[in-house]
């Protein structure tokens, strides 16, 4: 369809997307001073008439359920040749799917998104509406004075529950869609929303689309550190028999909301987990921030290289990485502690930094930082362990460092091994706080950046 000038008095900017049965654009609404958005039915379905008065049905579906936690509808107009139109909020942010295409969500942003679509999922019920198509790219986010709000949409599946039993077609999409919607003539109810709910949580916490039902591998298993809670209620939300799944909506979102709710959530996290978010919320500004001084050491021929010196302005503290690692880097992120007040940042120098926090990514880097003191215990800094097994233990001893490297090498999906170091400097009193990742093929890496890597005096 071209772009046309107007739609009724919203003066038309830009196509946003297509969907199966229509099109939806960026308008202006210039009386309001307001961007809106405009799904018009697409021509080629114009003439169907079930496909219309499922249009219609969508835009009185959400007229009438009038809330904040579902798209509005603020006005519906007809083109001149028939087609059906109705006017949104313009989601700005996106949709959820935009925010599961980088992985893995932070627990705490996953768990918020959760009760939020829990709560438009909820005001559906509540209609006596079922949604029949809840996944990522049909929740929408919109920039609010407050952050962010999430807008459950497109509901142009969505049935009365009173006339749920015995449709002529399957509708949903694959990974998302009870086992009950997969054929024709279902007998459906609320649960099947519930089972689409569980998927969505599936693919916040993992970043991976679950797999048709019967669902065996929990979240936990993918993730390390899942509150076994959070698993709970995902796995009995994609149980396959329906009587085993939370009754609806509400009960999944009153189950999700007491996890978020948990005190001590935060405390069971892993530290890699816990400290995520402060870095990546800071990447932006420390990338601008910092300034890398790199220089290249002679070291010996290795597999991953020489090493280049990073150092960053008002920090003493010269660090030594693999020419090749040293791609992003970025100062700022916390160090894992015992006590949340006594935080430290240090600096993070990484072939991706995005990544880093995944046991999963074939990301290599080193994150290091200067504690005071000497006389850590590593034990009381770290929760958890990024992947599978026991760590390999052992001492270090150099010219200026001294302390214990911890190695994990058992973890999942890629050739990655994440080793963490607590070094006391030699007559000084600071600690070095490293973690390290790389490739499987450099073994004696660790003990190279350990020995490069020096204070300024
Ligand atoms: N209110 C809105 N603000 C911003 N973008 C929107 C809004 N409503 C829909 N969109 C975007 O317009 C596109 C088309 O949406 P639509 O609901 O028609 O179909 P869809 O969800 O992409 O596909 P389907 O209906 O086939 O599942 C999507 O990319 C969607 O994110």
């Amino acid at each position: 369809m071209a772009q046309p000038d107007t739609f009724g008095r919203y003066r038309v900017i830009r196509h946003l997307g297509s969907g199966s049965f229509a099109t939806v654009w960026l308008a202006h609404d210039d009386r309001l001073d307001t961007p809106v958005a405009v799904k018009v039915l697409a021509e080629n379905w114009s003439h169907q008439l079930d496909v219309h008065h499922r249009f219609m049905e969508e835009a009185r579906i959400l007229r009438q359920a009038d809330s904040a936690w579902l798209v509005r509808v603020h006005d519906i107009g007809t083109l001149p040749d028939e087609r059906p139109y109705f006017v949104m909020p313009y989601a700005d942010q996106g949709s959820v799917a935009d925010l599961t295409a980088k992985g893995p969500l932070p627990l705490d942003e996953a768990l918020r998104l959760l009760t939020e679509i829990g709560q438009g999922v909820t005001v559906l019920h509540r209609h006596g509406t079922i949604h029949r198509d809840i996944k990522p790219s049909n929740v929408l986010l919109q920039s609010s004075p407050v952050g962010q709000r999430v807008l459950v949409a497109d509901l142009g599946f969505a049935k009365a529950i009173d006339g749920a039993s015995g449709f002529t077609a399957a509708a949903g999409t694959p990974g998302y869609m009870s086992p009950e919607q997969r054929g024709p003539g279902g007998d459906l109810d609320v649960r099947a929303d519930v089972y689409s709910l569980g998927a969505v949580a599936y693919e916040l916490i993992t970043g991976r689309r679950p797999p048709p039902p019967p669902v065996r591998v929990p979240p936990r298993r993918l993730r390390p550190g899942v509150p076994r809670a959070l698993d709970d209620v995902i796995m009995s939300a994609l149980a396959e028999d329906r009587a085993a799944r939370p009754s609806d909506a509400k009960a999944f979102t009153d189950r999700i909301r007491a996890i978020r709710m948990t005190p001590d959530l935060r405390s069971q996290l892993p530290w890699w987990v816990r400290y995520r978010r402060a870095w990546q919320r800071a990447v932006a500004a420390g990338v601008a921030a910092a300034a890398l001084v790199a220089g290249t050491t002679g070291a010996a021929a290795s597999t991953v290289g020489a090493l280049t010196e990073v150092r960053y302005a008002g920090d003493d503290l010269h660090l030594a990485v693999p020419a090749a690692w040293a791609q992003q880097f970025h100062n700022g992120r916390a160090v894992p502690s015992a006590v949340e007040s006594d935080r430290a940042s240090g600096v993070l120098v990484a072939t991706d930094l995005d990544s880093w926090d995944d046991p999963e990514a074939a990301v290599a880097g080193v994150f290091a930082a200067l504690l005071p003191g000497t006389g850590r215990d590593l034990d009381a800094m770290l929760t958890g362990s990024p992947c599978a097994g026991q760590a390999e233990r052992r001492a270090f001893t150099g010219a200026d460092w001294s302390g214990e490297i911890r190695e994990w090498s058992d973890c999942p999906g890629q050739p990655t091994t994440v080793a963490v170091a607590l070094l006391a400097a030699r007559d000084h009193g600071t600690t070095l706080y490293l973690e390290v990742r790389r490739p499987a093929h450099s073994p004696n890496v660790i003990d190279r950046i350990i020995a490069a890597t020096r204070l300024e005096r």
